[in-house]
């Protein structure tokens, strides 16, 4: 890779599906971020995350085909070559990790590249759902290992839970990784990226940790994409969302809602789901288009595909 004799100083930022890391990339660049090039890894076919990201004084760009952290492929040899080329140098790479990523492997980039300068390793925990995710047979390893060699946590969510449920929280975090810095979250109030920086101490403590077990997330995770020209019935939303298989982590895009104007961003965390407008900036699509990413035993897309279609209106065109 060429660019300007600087270094750009770059920040992975990881965390299991719907740990809310797109929520924190929008909220550093809403907070006075410099000119910044975020990169994103949807591991998912259609790159929603991109389209969740809101428009910013510096540069969004994807990185699909797959996980990122599994094989870095020319897509993003290419995309980093374009960020370090710029016109008008970027001050700051945010590279946001796909969900079921490794963010370290990604931070190794940045160690290897001359011209970055790797500055932060953040995960993001869902304070909600962290317990029972390190202890879940299916994905616990992927969880666990993420935190292998961050730099801090950001124990997000705290919203949801009460005060032992905080406790138990950090009590497993910390279990993964003692001395872990850990602070607590919620999207009404995340730090910025300087108030993360703890110096010297923490990379030394990254020196000395184990060497990340190699993982092909492809072939523990699968993604389902769902798309129709047509429009949910409100109504029937809830019914179908309720026979989604347990194999079905993570959902999310934007559709229509039948006589509602505007489109929706729909997420779906667990079971937890929610529909809301989106930015006023944010491009959407005409009909329907979620993405889904589940355990490697997610049933077929038909299977799936046909309990969404469920709730479309009446009349909805697939
Ligand atoms: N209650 C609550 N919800 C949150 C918080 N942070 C994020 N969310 C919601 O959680 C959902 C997932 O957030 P995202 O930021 O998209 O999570 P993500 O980690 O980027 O998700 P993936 O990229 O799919 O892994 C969205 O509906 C957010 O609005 C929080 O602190 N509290």
């Amino acid at each position: 890779m060429t660019g300007s004799s600087a270094t750009i100083p770059v920040t992975v930022i990881g965390g299991f599906l719907g740990a809310g890391k797109t929520t924190f990339v929008n909220h550093l660049l809403a907070t006075g971020s410099p000119r910044t090039a975020v990169l994103v890894n949807d591991f998912g076919e259609i790159n929603v995350d991109a389209t969740l990201i809101a428009s910013h004084d510096g540069s969004t760009m994807t990185l699909t085909n797959g996980c990122i952290c599994c094989s870095i492929g020319t897509g993003f040899i290419d995309t980093m070559c374009k960020v370090l080329d710029a016109e008008v140098p970027f001050e700051r790479i945010v590279i946001e990790a796909s969900g079921v990523g490794d963010p370290w492997k990604i931070a190794e980039i940045a160690l290897i590249e001359p011209s970055l300068r790797l500055e932060r390793v953040v995960v993001l925990a869902d304070a909600s759902r962290i317990v029972q995710l390190i202890d879940d047979a299916r994905v616990g390893d992927t969880v666990c290992g993420q935190f292998a060699q961050c730099d801090v946590v950001l124990l997000n969510k705290s919203d949801l839970v009460d005060v032992a449920g905080l406790a138990a929280a950090r009590a497993a975090l910390l279990a993964l990784r003692p001395g872990l810095r850990i602070i607590e979250t919620s999207r009404a109030a995340l730090p910025t990226l300087a108030s993360l920086d703890v110096g010297a101490a923490m990379s030394a403590f990254r020196a000395d940790s184990p060497d990340a077990v190699p993982r092909d997330h492809g072939a523990a995770f699968r993604s389902w994409a769902y798309r129709r020209d047509g429009a949910f019935d409100r109504a029937r939303i809830a019914g179908a969302l309720a026979a989604l298989p347990p194999e079905l982590l993570r959902l999310k895009g934007s559709c229509r809602l039948a006589g509602e104007a505007g489109a929706h961003v729909f997420q779906l965390v667990d079971r937890a789901w929610s529909l809301t407008p989106p930015a006023p900036d944010q491009p959407v699509s005409p009909g329907i288009v979620l993405v889904g990413v589940g355990t490697c035993d997610l049933p077929p897309p038909a299977v799936l595909d046909a309990i969404l279609d469920r709730a479309l209106a009446a009349g909805a065109s697939s």
